[in-house]
């Protein structure tokens, strides 16, 4: 599997987010292109060695473990090599300390909440701005004493370490957490490490990031090749699509492919909206019976998610046979996806598989010895970055606010094994409850609504008689990232209306829940 298109990290000058596994190290990324600075987190398992750009800066993240466990994971010593700034945050300090030989045990007591910043070294340009703040606070362990070459720049009630600095090699330690909005003048820290001490150029936005990548994406397909996308009828391809089409025009061609487990009505109205709409070349390829062929007996979620990967990539690879180039004899070399950063960053895990949370059937459910070479221009963004790509492309407002649809479709809102008769409920049920939330007017005030079908039966009573039929629960959430989420507070009246229009309109559903969890723990989907 190859990644065609050259790194962003080459053309913006970008901070390294090394990622420990906290539940915050994405928020880092955020933080730093809200000022303009372009930031990629990386597993801290990353190689520097083989990384094919380089960073202007380093932030090592925070983290679950203790340094000093037996598994703990450890930063790779060349990241002090590069010559650029570190600043470790958290448990990243406390692995400065460690792999510098100092004592890092658990303190007497957890450090859980705010606190207030008390910078000692008033000319430390890590802290301009921001002394007496309130920082956040989340750790059980502590130093108890200092590297060699460092010294203290900030302490705290009960953090006599709560900011170091080695200010020769330009490494610098906090023990609480900028990237949460509870650190007041957070941002503003990270911003004086990444432009002030790191000299990072501020000039990541919307509209460059545009105009770069319809350049790398010309340069990349040359003037004679032609694409192949995956392309949905989401906002992630449809962006993904005009962003194509605008650099390489008609020798893009857009492939939907009818899964068998997409919405009512979906690829026909895809079809409609991306081809009259935004003038995007679409085929739409029915391949529903071997999708549901190779579903059948499969109950795994995570089987279903790289069958269904799989499948779209041997689809895809035989529809671009299919197609021949115009103006060369060479085959269709690429593929567009419309990947997203949060689908990479769920799908890996720098504890390997078994921390995977789920794999997206994009990433994870790839071949390895696939021959089309992937264009993911999307890699790096959050889904509101992505809309805010898609209004500047002039893409309608209804398309870019979308609820978004997974890949996979149906298939994993059909808990247990899938068949037609399942995803025939399943999707009757749903189009009533979106239906419905449309005509409340609450289409735009949710993130993403669905009906899942459960694989358990319920005893219910109708027309006088007995029935024993199947569960229907209803998910929706409120997030602008998809990172985490809470579930929508629905009037009582809504529900009683959804939930009697799917009992008495969809044969084989006796019961109706609502799903009152919000993510984490849970994550959207329901596998
Ligand atoms: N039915 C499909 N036909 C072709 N490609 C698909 C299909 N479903 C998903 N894909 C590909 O997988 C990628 C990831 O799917 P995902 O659902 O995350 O994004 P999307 O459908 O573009 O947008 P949204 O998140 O709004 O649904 C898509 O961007 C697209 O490239
Ligand atoms: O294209 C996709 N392929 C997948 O395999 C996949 N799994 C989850 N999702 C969507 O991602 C967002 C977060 O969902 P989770 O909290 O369930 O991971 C939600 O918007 C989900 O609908 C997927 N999209
Ligand atoms: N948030 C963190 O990085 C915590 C680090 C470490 N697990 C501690 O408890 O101190
Ligand atoms: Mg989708």
């Amino acid at each position: 599997m190859t990644e065609a298109v050259e790194p962003v990290s080459n053309v913006f000058e970008t901070i390294l987010v090394l990622d420990f596994g906290s539940q915050y190290s994405h928020l880092l990324t955020r933080r730093l292109r809200e000022f303009n600075i372009y930031a990629e987190m990386l597993p801290c398992t990353q190689k520097i060695s083989e990384l094919n750009w380089k960073p202007k800066g380093v932030i090592l993240s925070g983290s679950p473990y203790s340094v000093y466990a037996p598994d703990a994971p450890h930063v790779d010593k060349d990241v002090f090599k590069l010559g650029v700034p570190v600043l470790g945050i958290c448990y990243g300090m406390q692995e400065l300390a460690w792999i510098n030989g100092t004592e890092v045990s658990r303190g007497d007591k957890r450090e859980y909440g705010p606190a207030t910043l008390n910078v000692v070294d008033k000319e430390s340009p890590l802290f301009k701005d921001v002394d007496h703040s309130k920082v956040w606070m989340s750790h059980g362990d502590k130093l108890y004493g200092l590297p060699e070459g460092f010294k203290v720049i900030a302490t705290s009630e009960n953090s006599p370490y709560c900011g170091i600095a080695n200010e020769e090699k330009q490494i610098y330690g906090i023990q609480f957490h900028p990237e949460v909005t509870h650190s007041e003048k957070g941002k503003l820290l990270l911003r004086n490490f990444a432009v002030d001490i790191c000299k990072a150029t501020q000039n990541w936005s919307m509209k460059n990031f545009i105009d770069t990548e319809i350049n790398r994406i010309r340069t990349l397909v040359g003037p004679d090749a032609e694409v192949i996308g995956a392309v949905s009828g989401g906002v992630d391809s449809t962006v993904a699509a005009k962003l194509m089409t605008e650099a390489i025009g008609d020798r893009f061609h857009a492939i939907l492919v009818d899964n068998g487990v997409l919405r009512k009505d979906e690829a026909k109205n895809v079809k409609e909206t991306l081809t009259k709409g935004l003038g995007i070349n679409l085929t739409v390829v029915d391949a529903s019976d071997e999708f549901l062929d190779k579903l059948k007996g499969v109950t795994d979620p995570e089987k279903k998610r790289k069958i269904i990967g799989n499948t779209f990539i041997h689809v895809f690879e035989r529809v671009a046979a299919q197609i021949k180039p115009k103006n060369t004899d060479k085959e269709i070399e690429f593929l567009l996806q419309g990947t997203l950063y949060p689908d990479v960053i769920e799908s890996i895990s720098f504890k390997g598989p078994s921390q995977t949370i789920k794999t997206h059937h994009n990433v994870g459910g790839l071949l390895d010895n696939m021959k089309l070479k992937l264009i993911e221009p999307l890699r790096e963004l959050f889904k509101d970055e992505v809309r805010e790509l898609g209004e500047i492309l002039g893409i309608s407002h209804e398309l870019v606010w979308r609820h978004p649809f997974p890949g996979p479709g149906i298939a994993i809102r059909v808990l247990g094994e899938v068949t037609r008769e399942q995803v025939a409920i399943a999707r009757a049920a749903d189009h009533i409850y979106i239906e419905e939330i449309r005509k409340a007017g609450l289409y735009n005030k949710i993130a993403q609504a669905f009906a899942c079908l459960l694989p358990v039966k319920s005893v219910g009573v109708m027309g006088d008689q007995r029935t024993y039929e199947q569960v229907i629960a209803l998910r929706a959430i409120e997030t602008s990232d998809f990172m985490t989420a809470d579930w929508f507070c629905f009037e009582p009246a809504f529900l009683k209306k959804v939930s009697s229009r799917i009992v008495n309109e969809v044969d084989g559903v006796a019961r109706v829940t609502y799903d009152i969890t919000s993510k984490p723990p849970a994550t959207v989907e329901w596998e």
